[in-house]
């Protein structure tokens, strides 16, 4: 590295030093932390997003945002030019760098990393970075110190688009690469466009069924409701009412949100028994996730619950049947006749009921950890991977090879059978893959395709909701001492240390009708996760509760002072 190089970055290195006595790690989705202290480690996240572009030869993305988290907190992920998330590899160091005590310890590994990843740091190759950040209030003075970063390598540019979703932010890293337009209004009319190619391919039987094309939509007083706004207003055929969208005063994920939702199973603020049985969806704070949900009646807040593995489910219906009439009848040629692997991931979140119904649905599901960097790793492995968390955090992906093969296929069909049933299903699965976010879950375009198959199938909520019957389950967070004590294995589904705690768990959870209980340390907050699933509410609440209390005694502040 020359002089000057070295010189910028001690300099620039100093103006930002990093909070004493707090150790980060880059979790499950980026740095997460209350916003006051993570100036240092933005900084910090900026210098190595350089680093990514240079090694990539590539855009890359840096996005300031915390999510579902409150308000008060924040934080900062770094997108892969493929558009996904940071290469696994690259985590250790970005531990290492945000946790370095002094600029010159900073400096030195900084040097070394460059040095063993051979890193083209010429000064020909220049990195170039997109900027995004969500509605919080502490975005605009770590997207400042994220610039810092930035320019304290030679020759790196970075181009700040402001206020944007998360996937967003993923969908115009992954176009810029592909030499695609990246902004805003292509995304927009993407999206918006191949949502009316699937209206417009509604079967006439299902049309004049008097569906209501009304949906309510809990913004969480985020960025979702307000580029909802926008886009609510380029469809056709579809009306969106938004609330919370930030702009009434209402705090962000305060009460409303899809975390908020799914987790306490009640209506999010500004919903109420004026919405009975109306078709609503709830987004998360940066919209990467929706969950759709119901009030089924005015006497209380609970909600009927329509999550992610429904979301799943119904994603993989509509594809595999749309599959099925693209290659049957007449089709003997094998070349016309490309069977695409189609496959579903799922976390140990998902409920056992909905993983029971893809798999009867003969479908592949394979288990990852949670975090959808491991999911999305797995669904890439298929021709059609599917992936879902139960917050309803996922997207589909279509594999490059099959999508050409799709195009190609469309293109014979308008020749020989334009309109005809085969081609129309062609057209429907070209539309969804780009309709549906291929960088990463995008609430937005969730949103627009349950929509879109609802309308294609004539099914209200309360009928998709019937695909299946969810098995009762109950999530409790509990604070221990140091949450990395807990670790596992198996998908999650079983804690490796400390010793003895899984004993304790199985001993509970045999007790319980259809029991299943497994803990893990979270990737964005300091606690560790219960989940319990059981035969009655009543019981999934009993062993979450009761597990909760061996998490305490193994590992909780009471133990800590025995
Ligand atoms: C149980 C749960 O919902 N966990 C969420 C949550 O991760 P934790 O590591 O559990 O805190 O936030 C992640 C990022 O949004 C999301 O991918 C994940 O599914
Ligand atoms: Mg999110």
């Amino acid at each position: 590295m020359k002089e000057e190089q070295s010189l910028l970055l001690l300099q620039s290195s100093s103006l930002f030093a990093p909070p004493k006595g707090v150790k980060l790690s880059y979790g499950t989705a980026g740095f997460r932390a209350d916003a006051s202290i993570l100036k240092s480690t933005v900084h910090r996240v900026g210098i190595l997003t350089a680093l990514r572009s240079l090694k990539t030869r590539s855009v890359v993305g840096l996005m300031i945002t915390a999510s579902h988290n409150k308000v008060t907190d924040n934080g900062v992920k770094i997108v892969d030019p493929s558009g996904g998330m940071l290469s696994q590899q690259w985590e250790p160091f970005a531990d290492q760098i945000a946790n370095a005590g002094t600029p010159e310890a900073l400096l030195s590994l900084i040097t070394e990393f460059i040095e063993k990843e051979k890193i083209p740091f010429d000064g020909v190759q220049r990195a170039e970075i997109l900027l995004g950040r969500d509605t919080r209030p502490s975005g605009e003075s770590l997207l400042e110190a994220a610039k810092q970063g930035i320019s304290s390598i030679f020759g790196a540019m970075a181009l700040d688009l402001g206020v944007l979703t998360t996937p967003q932010l993923h969908w115009m890293v992954r176009a810029r690469n592909k030499s695609m337009a990246a902004t805003e209004p292509a995304y927009f009319e993407q999206i918006s466009s191949s949502f009316r190619c699937l209206v417009e391919l509604i079967p006439n039987e299902t049309k004049s069924n008097k569906m209501d094309n009304r949906v309510v939509v809990d913004g969480a007083d985020g960025v979702g409701g307000e580029k909802l706004e926008v886009l609510k207003n380029m469809l056709t055929g579809l009306v969106i009412e938004v609330r919370n969208t930030g702009k009434g005063g209402g705090l962000l994920n305060d009460g409303v949100g899809a975390d908020y939702v799914q987790k306490e199973k009640v209506v999010p603020r500004g919903f109420g028994s004026n919405d009975v049985g109306i078709r609503c969806a709830s987004l998360d704070g940066d919209a990467d996730r929706i969950v759709y949900f119901t009030v089924p009646d005015n006497s209380s807040s609970r909600i009927d619950l329509v999550d992610g593995d429904k979301m799943l489910s119904l994603f993989a219906l509509f594809i595999k049947e749309q599959l099925c009439i693209l290659t049957e009848e007449g089709n003997q040629n094998p070349n016309n006749n490309y069977q695409a692997r189609l496959g579903v991931v799922q976390t140990a979140y998902a409920n056992g009921a909905s993983t029971d119904f893809l798999k009867q649905l003969g479908l592949e599901v394979i288990f990852t950890p949670t975090g959808v960097k491991h999911l999305h790793e797995k669904a890439a492995q298929f021709d059609i991977g599917i992936y879902f968390e139960a917050n309803g955090h996922g997207t589909i992906l279509f594999s490059e090879s099959w999508l050409s093969w799709l195009e190609a296929r469309n293109n014979e069909l308008i020749l020989v059978s334009e309109g005809s049933e085969q081609q129309k299903a062609a057209l429907r699965l070209l539309s969804v893959s780009k309709l549906i976010n291929q960088a990463v879950g995008d609430a937005l375009s969730s949103l627009l395709l349950v929509e879109a198959i609802l309308q294609h199938k004539g099914w209200s909520i309360h009928k998709w909701n019937e695909l299946y019957q969810d098995l009762t389950s109950r999530q409790l967070k509990v604070k221990v001492v140091d949450r990395t004590a807990v670790t596992t294995t198996n998908a999650e589904t079983i804690a490796v240390s400390p010793p003895g705690i899984q004993e304790a768990i199985d001993a509970e959870t045999a007790k319980y009708p259809k029991g299943r209980c497994f803990i893990r340390p979270s990737g964005t907050e300091d606690v560790i996760r219960v989940y319990a699933e059981a035969s009655t509410q009543e019981g999934a609440d009993s062993l979450a509760n009761t597990v909760a209390k061996i998490v305490d005694r193994f590992l909780g502040f009471g133990s800590s002072e025995q």
